[in-house]
């Protein structure tokens, strides 16, 4: 067992004289002292964030309008500002054409790199293919696409034009795409026929003719093959729109038609090829919006309503991205950054936002365990990777198969999100990489971004998010609405950033956005999380506040449990859930699947409780746990804690939980409450 707090990894001297955040310090004139510099970055908001517009020389025109105007929800910034996030991410692609730009690998081993004279070419290209197509300033364009390099082109070319992103991953069933983007009444829609995960080929041409189906708002949809446009010829029968997949077709588990039932008749819009859509060599150009104008739509994982269309704008993501990519993980044009994610992720856009700061970015489609576990360890190794980032389960998992990752020597960097990680893997990565500095982040799909995470200015401990990020002016609460350090809270934003929503989309008067963040403490954003701040700015941030453990009073995060009964090695997997309801002390019941070869014996049974009792509180001990096949999980890999409370409450699982954006739907069953 590693003890929380532990100190695994300190910086350099030249670690601290080489950091970005060091050089932007030097460019402000202040000391070197990360904790003053995150004091001023949030006592000081208008001049933090003009700084990091001045320091980065964001292209645009900055103008002379107030940096804020009035205050949470709602504040607005950079008043009469213009800018295109395109232009940012491809602003060196003149002056140097021929350095690397994007590497794509497959689960194959296939690879593909783009220069930047590559990929703005490309951009320019799909940019006067979608203007064809009538695509101009505030339209949507939808993507359901694998995370290909024709993908980050679409998005690119579609940013440039001012329209609007929005993009779901293949492995999203039909209904889930279905409610996200009627919502957002897209253009244009560009769908894969197939995507390849875990040795099989995935075809899904079907289901992107549903789709488009339901979209009454298309004028055009665009075909890309699956594999992205370097598929091998044949693979897509754009004429016909039949999938010709090669290899071994299946269904993906969450396919199926749309829930809505079967659509009548064909489609009204036209069918175009990707090549079609880049048809034509065009000079690339970039419209000049609003800081505030609409970038992408991302949505948020729901389990009652439709998801929520965030909205964020185009200075808003280039302002905070250039920021974090910059200071907190300390990127830049030398390095080379990979995220596993997938395009329904908000990871995705963190990752592409490598291109802000000129570094190369890594895509990734497949599966992270295929054909081992060491899978991502070795494509990192292969492409001299520097930053490598992941979730958190994909560390554990690395850590419980033993895998001991080689030929990283060029990885100063690794990212974990997603989940809280223990400190046990905290340690495995200090173990296995001494070198790499560890940087958990969190944040989450509403700000695009994390607001705690790691700065090369700090020491990492085991357990402990090292600091709050620069302009995040992150709070713990207590019950009462009072700040406090070293208790856990409420994680609250007590200042705006500018990578906050702009709007939802569909909310005219707001209501839906003001519910989300700011309905019980007025002006002050309130995330979700357990957190708690630690008098030297560390964070640990303790799982999501709405699945608390409530035992008696005594509060408690989850992750807080999931670190005790993961550490046994009997244990693949949990999940614990607190069927108390407000008022009401409840059951507590854990769930778990066992590692393999292991069984859930009664001596086991017992060393769980007793363990339990020992390092949480008699309170802690759960009043059943179960064997499952499986715990389940969203597409990005948070466990389903507050959907399986709800069934076992009696909601129904497909009311409970949105089926299509999960994993391993089909476990659900086992969550059903006992009469
Ligand atoms: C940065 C994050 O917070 C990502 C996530 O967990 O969704």
């Amino acid at each position: 067992m590693v003890e929380e707090g532990t100190r695994l990894w300190e910086p350099t001297p030249e670690i601290v004289r080489d950091a970005k955040v060091t050089r932007y310090m030097e460019w402000l004139g202040r000391p070197v002292d990360y904790q003053a510099l995150w004091q001023w970055s949030v006592d000081a908001p208008a001049e933090f964030w003009t700084s990091v517009w001045d320091y980065f020389e964001v292209a645009g025109a900055r103008g002379d309008g107030p940096v804020i105007s009035g205050t949470m929800p709602g504040a607005e910034w950079f008043t009469g500002s213009t800018l295109n996030y395109a232009e940012n991410a491809l602003r060196r692609a003149a002056s140097e054409p021929d350095g690397p730009a994007v590497v794509f690998r497959d689960e194959s081993g296939a690879r593909r790199a783009l220069t930047l004279g590559e990929l703005a070419g490309e951009v320019a290209r799909v940019r006067a293919g979608l203007a064809r197509l009538g695509v101009g300033r505030g339209d949507r364009v939808a993507a359901y696409a694998p995370n290909v390099p024709e993908t980050l082109v679409a998005f690119l070319a579609t940013a440039s034009l001012g329209a609007i992103w929005s993009s779901c991953s293949p492995d999203f069933g039909a209904p889930s795409v279905i409610d996200r983007f009627t919502q957002i009444e897209p253009k244009v829609l560009i769908a894969v026929d197939g995507y390849d995960y875990n040795g099989r080929r995935f075809d899904r041409a079907a289901v992107a003719d549903d789709i488009a189906a339901r979209l009454p708002s298309l004028v055009a949809r665009v075909r890309m093959p699956a594999g992205g446009a370097a598929a091998p010829a044949g693979t897509a029968d754009v004429s016909t729109g039949t999938a010709v997949s090669e290899g071994q077709v299946g269904t993906a588990g969450t396919a199926g038609a749309s829930a809505a039932g079967p659509v009548a008749g064909a489609a009204a819009h036209p069918v175009v090829s990707w090549d079609e859509l880049r048809s034509a060599e065009e000079p690339l150009a970039f419209e000049p919006v609003p800081f505030g104008h609409p970038l992408w739509i991302v949505y948020s994982s729901g389990t009652t309503g439709l998801p929520k269309p965030i909205v964020h704008g185009h200075g808003g993501v280039v302002l905070e991205h250039l920021k974090a990519l910059s200071f907190h993980q300390d990127l830049g044009p030398e390095d080379v950054f990979f995220w596993y994610t997938t395009t329904g992720w908000m990871m995705w856009n963190y990752l592409i936002g490598g291109l802000l700061v000129g570094a190369t970015v890594v895509l990734y489609d497949g599966s992270a365990t295929h054909p081992g576990t060491d899978a991502l360890w070795r494509l990192a190794a292969e492409e001299g990777v520097t930053y490598f980032g992941t979730g958190a389960p994909y560390i554990i998992a690395s850590m419980k198969a033993g895998v001991k990752p080689e030929g990283l020597e060029r990885l100063r960097g690794l990212g974990s999100t997603g989940s809280p990680l223990p400190p046990e893997g905290f340690a495995w990565v200090h173990d296995t990489l001494p070198e790499v500095q560890l940087g958990s982040f969190s944040g989450g799909t509403d700000v695009c971004t994390g607001f705690v995470g790691a700065v090369p200015l700090l020491p990492v401990d085991a357990g402990v998010i090292p600091c709050r990020c620069l302009g995040a002016k992150v709070e713990s609460f207590d019950p009462s609405g009072e700040p406090v350090i070293g208790e856990v809270g409420e994680l609250v934003l007590t200042q705006p950033m500018p990578s906050m929503p702009v709007m939802f989309w569909n909310d005219p008067d707001g209501s839906r956005y003001r519910e989300s963040y700011f309905a019980d403490y007025s002006g002050i954003w309130r995330h979700g999380d357990w957190i708690k701040i630690l008098p030297d700015g560390g964070c640990v941030i303790y799982g999501r506040s709405d699945s608390t453990l409530n035992r008696g009073g005594v509060r408690m995060g989850t992750s807080e449990f999931y670190r005790v009964v993961e550490r046994f090695e009997e244990i693949a997997d949990s999940l614990v859930i607190d069927t108390g309801q407000l008022g009401q002390e409840g059951r507590l019941l854990l769930y778990v699947t066992m590692a393999e070869g292991a069984e859930l014996t009664d001596d086991l049974v017992e060393r769980l409780r007793t363990t339990l009792r020992d390092e949480l509180s008699p309170r802690h001990v759960p009043n059943e746990i179960t064997e499952v096949p499986g715990i389940p999980r969203t597409l990005s890999g948070k466990k389903l804690e507050v959907p399986v409370r709800k069934i076992l409450l009696g909601t129904p699982p497909a009311m409970a939980a949105n089926l299509d954006a999960m994993a391993n739907p089909e476990v659900l069953s086992h969550f059903t409450p006992k009469s």
